[in-house]
């Protein structure tokens, strides 16, 4: 290689080579703790606790904005102890990820009562006081968060809950048994598998060259609109998905479509967001809404899409009492999707 590359070229190699190098290692530990109990186990000695209360996660309130607390091993069973309970509940307990340095991360929730914990939940008031937290509901919570964290809480709440879901076995009837990390549950009786499970969903902002298509359902906040969504069903294709759901819901063809990025989202259920950008041909973009799933929707230009975003907030709203609607926070793959398609008109799309 030295023969053929320059120096620069050569430092760049290794510079990529040194960061692959270092994600390569934390994916292999991570994938070591998931297998290996023992080396789980191990771990929680070092590792931190993200800690929750019936799955809404414990917040601490710095200056500017929330944060979510990490806390030892050691600081969770003095905790334990001090409510006369012993560390049995630490078995419930979730690998949600690792530092750089290998520090491996877990959640635990303190509230809910698994089959494998003769512990009675811990009082959440209590638990708040000796923690000098607030268990947040996690509808609120991850806009509160930085990125990282609302990231990582998203995931432990999936995790925390499919497990809360899925203590019997539905073919034995029996009680399942966690592993260590927690990246699955085994029937005892018959050795049946049982993996957390995502729905993929389709999230598609349509568009007919220069206004974009957003939709409403009732159960949305009030005054805000979406991008179109749908979950695959059985047997479908993600393209398939977006022609059915745009069919279905507001009665319309699609032309082409891309994909743009995908998202794990937590609501209602643990969902696997695929983001994509769809056209419909010009002159074919009459709506006839599906009143069963939307409440309402209709085609907005890119210049009030684009006022929409720079106000976005329900109080905002109200305020200026010009903005007949919101779009979802930053944080949902819907704002970053309306987002690309107001900052990026040109993009080109490729054949359905
Ligand atoms: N992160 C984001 O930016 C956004 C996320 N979403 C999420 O997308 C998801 C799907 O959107 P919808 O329009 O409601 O889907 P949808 O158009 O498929 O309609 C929902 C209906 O689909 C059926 N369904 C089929 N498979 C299902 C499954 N695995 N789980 C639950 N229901 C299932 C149910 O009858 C349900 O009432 C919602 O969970 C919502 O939270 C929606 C918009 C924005
Ligand atoms: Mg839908």
């Amino acid at each position: 290689m030295s023969l053929y590359y320059g120096t620069a070229c050569r430092r760049k190699f290794f510079e990529g080579y040194r960061l692959l190098s270092t994600y390569v290692t934390k994916t292999r530990y991570l994938f070591e703790l998931k297998e290996d109990d023992d080396a789980c186990k191990k771990a929680q000695q070092t590792g931190a606790f993200y800690l929750f209360h019936n799955l809404a996660p414990l917040l601490q309130k710095s200056e500017h904005q929330y944060v979510a607390p990490q806390h030892s091993l050691l600081e969770l069973e003095r905790l334990l102890g001090k409510f006369g309970q012993d560390s049995q509940i630490l078995e419930d307990s979730v690998l949600i990820g690792c530092s750089e340095q290998q520090e491996a991360w877990f959640a635990l929730d303190l509230g809910l009562n698994s089959s494998s914990s003769i512990n009675a939940s811990l009082q959440k008031a209590e638990v708040e006081t000796a923690l000098q937290g607030s268990f947040i509901k996690l509808t609120k919570a991850l806009f509160e968060l930085n990125v990282k964290d609302a990231s990582l809480l998203s995931t432990a709440h999936a995790l925390l809950r499919w497990h809360d879901a899925h203590q019997f076995c539905s073919r034995s009837g029996q009680p399942t048994k966690k592993n260590v990390s927690g990246s699955k549950r085994v029937c005892p009786s018959n050795n049946i598998i049982y993996y957390p499970q995502v729905a993929p969903v389709v999230i598609t902002l349509v568009s007919d060259g220069t206004r974009c298509l957003l939709v409403r359902q009732s159960s949305f906040p009030k005054g805000m609109y979406s991008a179109l969504a749908g979950f695959c069903d059985i047997g479908e294709s993600l393209e398939e998905t977006v022609r059915r759901e745009i069919a279905e819901e507001v009665g319309l063809e699609v032309d082409r479509l891309h994909y743009s990025a995908s998202q794990h989202w937590p609501f209602p259920h643990s969902t696997l967001m695929i983001a994509c950008h769809a056209t419909v041909k010009p002159g074919q973009t009459e709506l006839q809404v599906n009143l069963r799933e939307l409440e309402a929707a209709a085609w907005f230009s890119r210049d009030e899409v684009a006022t929409v975003l720079r106000r976005n907030h329900p109080s905002n709203q109200q305020q200026s009492g010009a903005v007949p609607f919101w779009l979802p926070p930053k944080l949902a793959i819907a704002h970053q999707l309306i987002k690309e398609w107001v900052e990026k008109p040109t993009c080109s799309p490729l054949p359905a």
